[in-house]
């Protein structure tokens, strides 16, 4: 008879696994404005749920490989920077292969690969604001085999001055360390569940966050719908009562008809609900 062989997880694969199933508790909350969730295809007539799935466990080693890169070299630095970059790049060469080509989680790499790094380099210090700033001085490093592709992101920083998903990791991820998190809690000590929580998460995101997906498809008039919209839904009590669904029905035909999908806004409510965890695990992850 075989011995029975149990596997223990090493930390890298723990945090590989935190941030897929940050990827997965995204895409699965639902509903969400504009957003591919449970219900269907929000915006995007390219994705859906089974493809934001696939996507996410084809991330997995990515994930690992950063947090590998990140013990093994075991500082903040031009070294460990580019290679993060590196394993970012093969990370969305993975994604492609999976998706066929399509952009499923861009910006969740470049935002939950740099706080896995974070996370691995200090695995002891668990406090948000301590993970967003060694991911921030990580994000603050130039990598300098970074193509110079002119991306969607790229382009509506340059027409509208807006900050893209570069500058929000560069200043420590002010719109989960402000927003996100701190409306989490706040819902969350309500008895209206933790999918409402996470909804309201989400809106405290957008109410204030330059999108660069939103401005590249919808401009301005798309961002302001957004940022305005989310605020409403949170000042008519949030997506727990009755007047706050209304309008987070009214965002999400306001956001489709407009076609402007917060998928960076989705990206750091993954990167949110990855802090949390981290935050409120003690002992192994
Ligand atoms: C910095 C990145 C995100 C490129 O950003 P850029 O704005 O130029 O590109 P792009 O239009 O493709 O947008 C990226 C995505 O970010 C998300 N996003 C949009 N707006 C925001 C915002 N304000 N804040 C955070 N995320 C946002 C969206 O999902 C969007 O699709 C990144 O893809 C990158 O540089 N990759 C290279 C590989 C690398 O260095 N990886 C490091 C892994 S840790
Ligand atoms: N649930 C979700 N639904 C839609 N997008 C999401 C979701 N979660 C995250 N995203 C993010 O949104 C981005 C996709 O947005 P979008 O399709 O607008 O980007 P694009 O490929 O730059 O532009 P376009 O589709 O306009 O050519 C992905 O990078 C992904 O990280």
């Amino acid at each position: 008879m075989h011995a029975l062989k149990l596997h223990t997880l090493t930390l890298a694969e723990q945090l590989a696994d935190l941030a897929v199933e940050a990827l997965i508790d995204e895409a699965d909350l639902s509903p969400k404005p504009a957003l591919v969730d449970r219900r269907g295809n929000g915006a995007h007539n390219d994705l859906h749920l089974g493809l934001m799935h696939a996507s996410a466990l084809s991330l997995w080693p990515a994930f690992k490989e950063m947090a590998e890169a990140a013990i093994a070299l075991g500082e903040i630095g031009l070294p460990l920077r580019e290679a993060l970059g590196r394993i970012g790049r093969e990370g969305e060469q993975s994604m492609l292969a999976t998706t066929q080509g399509v952009n499923t989680h861009r910006g969740a790499i470049w935002a939950l690969g740099l706080l896995v790094a974070a996370a691995a380099l200090a695995p002891e210090s668990r406090n948000a604001n301590a993970l967003a700033l060694r991911a921030a001085r990580l994000a603050l490093l130039n990598d300098r085999h970074a193509p110079q592709a002119l991306s969607h992101g790229a382009q509506v920083a340059r027409r509208y001055g807006a900050r893209g998903a570069r500058e929000e990791a560069q200043l420590g991820f002010p719109s989960v360390l402000q927003r996100g998190l701190p409306q989490l809690k706040k819902s969350r000590a309500h008895p209206h569940g933790e999918q409402n929580a996470r909804l309201d998460a989400l809106l405290a995101i957008m109410t204030r966050l330059a999108d660069t997906c939103v401005l590249y498809r919808a401009g301005t008039e798309g961002l302001q719908a957004m940022q305005q919209g989310a605020q409403a839904v949170l000042d008519a009590g949030g997506s727990a009562s009755l007047a706050g669904r209304r309008r987070l029905n009214e965002l999400d035909q306001q956001l489709l008809a407009l076609n402007a999908s917060p998928g960076g806004a989705a990206d750091l409510l993954a990167a949110c609900l990855f802090i949390d965890r981290i935050e409120s695990c003690d002992g192994a992850f």
